[in-house]
């Protein structure tokens, strides 16, 4: 088998152990799942490309490991043994459109061509092919790869079957190290100074391959790229939103006296009733107390996709995200990775927030805690205030506070206020009325007044069943609550 033979007479001892443990999974994976039940998805970037090889060298070991000695698949072999799809988009380059059926020609891969969107074609597919199984070519600095291990499950909200990245430890130079040592085939646009292939509309190639002669721009193939980390250079940069005091600009249209914020909290223990959410509480009064609305409350399980899905969802319809809980070194801590997929970039080491963990911890910070200093690419603002001994994190308009106690969140609030990232807008009043009246009493009048002053928020609350009922009017409009509590009490004394 060719690329097993190259990879076992290369020198390099750091792409052998790639190979191997990336053959290993492979192998795990067909053992686990009949093959009939594992697809591979592949798209003609290099990634796939890569994994197309590994595949057909994994299938070869395993078929030999299990004493079937004719796995043999040579560089023209009739068919790859693994059912292969292909999300086929008019957006995507020509030129790695034509390789992909190329390719799938040379190999005899049987392509199933899908022409949905991801999840829409995935869901089709698994009703129509039972899939347990995907093979993935997805790399951990890819904003995808947020959260994902070797065997990751689809996520939830997805069909299910199991997410099998066999790549997912390999780093730039590994890919080519391997495309280049097993001398196969890939596409064309790499040659032209494309290191990362999206679609046309967010594409272009890599500027620091770009080479000026006589005035004449050209590109030097992606293998040239000595720095992996800027793989994703030419892809468009999804713009910060601007911001102006903290709030997007989407917002500033809103009216001067509204802002809404949304409170996620994180954490399995707030959900098992371990543990009281103290931060809850003196975020919404503080909130309340400059005039911003808390329009959403949700606690989430640690896990990396519904923090994501939260977040995704809160940030474009709030002026600004909060988030606390699961911040931190333990397994269980990833709401930073949370973000980081829901802002759709990968985490990167931040040299900045590692010095401020690095004088927190002293002696205690090591290697193995350099994960934590990971922090979302490119979008992640450090908010530094001399009480903190850490820096808050904000991207875009998602806030992430670390506080755990009443100290450390009065502390962070002050480092808020401060950055005049949270405005003080005009508040709000309010307006108490007591009644010994029953809540089936008072019922209609509100509901009527509710429907005349539909600026009035009305709630109503009593400590005991049989104790007064307290009627709360409030609102930004002060002439309004005077107006509606004028009426309520017309109304409710003459019940
Ligand atoms: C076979 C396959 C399975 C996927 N499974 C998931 C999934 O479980 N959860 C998820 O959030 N995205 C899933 N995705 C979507 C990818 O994470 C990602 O959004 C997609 O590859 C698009 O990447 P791009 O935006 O860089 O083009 C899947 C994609 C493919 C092709
Ligand atoms: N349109 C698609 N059809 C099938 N699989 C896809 C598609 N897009 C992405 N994938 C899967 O997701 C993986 C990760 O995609 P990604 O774009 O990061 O890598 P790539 O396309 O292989 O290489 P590159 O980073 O150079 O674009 C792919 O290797 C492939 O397994
Ligand atoms: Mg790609």
């Amino acid at each position: 088998m060719e690329i097993d033979k190259a990879i076992r007479e290369t020198n390099d001892q750091k792409l052998k152990t790639k190979y191997n443990n990336a053959v290993n999974v492979i192998q795990r994976a067909l053992a686990l799942y009949p093959i009939e039940e594992v697809a591979f998805s592949f798209n003609g970037g290099k990634d796939s490309t890569v994994l197309l090889h590994l595949l057909r060298a994994g299938y070869y070991l395993h078929k030999v490991n299990s004493g079937h000695s004719n796995g043999d698949l040579s560089t023209h072999a009739s068919t790859f043994p693994i059912r292969t799809i292909y999300f086929e988009s008019p957006s995507a380059f020509p030129e790695i459109n034509s390789f992909t059926y190329e390719t799938a020609s040379s190999y005899g891969v049987q392509l199933d061509i899908i022409r949905q969107d991801f999840k829409s074609g995935l869901e089709a597919l698994l009703k129509t092919k039972p899939t347990r199984a995907i093979f993935l070519g997805v790399r951990i600095g890819d904003p995808t790869a947020v959260g994902q291990e070797q065997f990751s499950p689809s996520s939830p909200g997805w069909p299910p079957f199991m997410r099998v990245n066999p790549i997912l430890d390999w780093s730039y130079r590994d890919v080519w190290a391997f495309l280049l040592t097993c001398k196969v085939p890939y596409c064309s646009l790499y040659d032209q100074g494309y290191t990362s292939i999206g679609s046309v509309n967010d594409t272009t190639p890599n500027a620091l391959l770009c080479v000026k002669d006589c005035g004449k721009e050209t590109f030097k193939p992606a293998y040239m790229l000595s720095d992996g980390r800027l793989e994703r250079a030419g892809r468009v940069k999804r713009l910060p939103q601007k911001v102006n005091n903290g709030v997007k600009s989407v917002f500033e249209s809103h009216q001067d006296n509204i802002r809404t914020a949304s409170i996620i909290a994180v954490g399995d223990e707030f959900l098992f009733g371990r543990v009281e959410d103290e931060i809850r509480h003196l975020l919404c009064t503080k909130l309340h107390s400059i005039g911003w609305n808390v329009s959403h409350f949700v606690v989430l399980q640690s896990d990396v996709d519904s923090i994501a899905e939260e977040v995704e969802n809160r940030k474009s319809t709030s002026d600004m995200v909060f988030l606390y809980g699961g911040v931190g070194p333990l397994p269980s801590d990833v709401s930073i990775a949370g973000v980081a997929k829901a802002l759709d970039v990968c985490l990167a080491p931040n040299e900045e927030y590692q010095k401020y963990l690095r004088n927190l911890y002293g002696q205690k910070w090591t290697g193995d805690c350099s994960e934590m200093a990971k922090l979302p690419e490119g979008l992640t603002e450090l908010l530094i205030h001399e009480k903190l001994h850490v820096p808050l994190i904000k991207c875009e308009n998602v806030i992430v506070l670390s506080a755990t106690n009443v100290k450390e969140f009065d502390q962070e609030w002050e480092c808020l206020t401060n950055s005049r990232l949270l405005p003080t807008i005009e508040p709000f009043v309010s307006k108490q009325f007591t009644t010994s009246l029953s809540d089936l009493e008072v019922a209609q009048p509100l509901s009527k007044l509710s429907f005349e002053f539909p600026n009035v928020h009305i709630g109503c609350y009593r400590k005991s069943r049989s104790g007064p009922l307290t009627i709360t009017l409030e609102g930004k409009d002060e002439e309004m609550i005077e107006a509606a509590m004028k009426e309520v009490s017309t109304k409710l004394s003459s019940q």
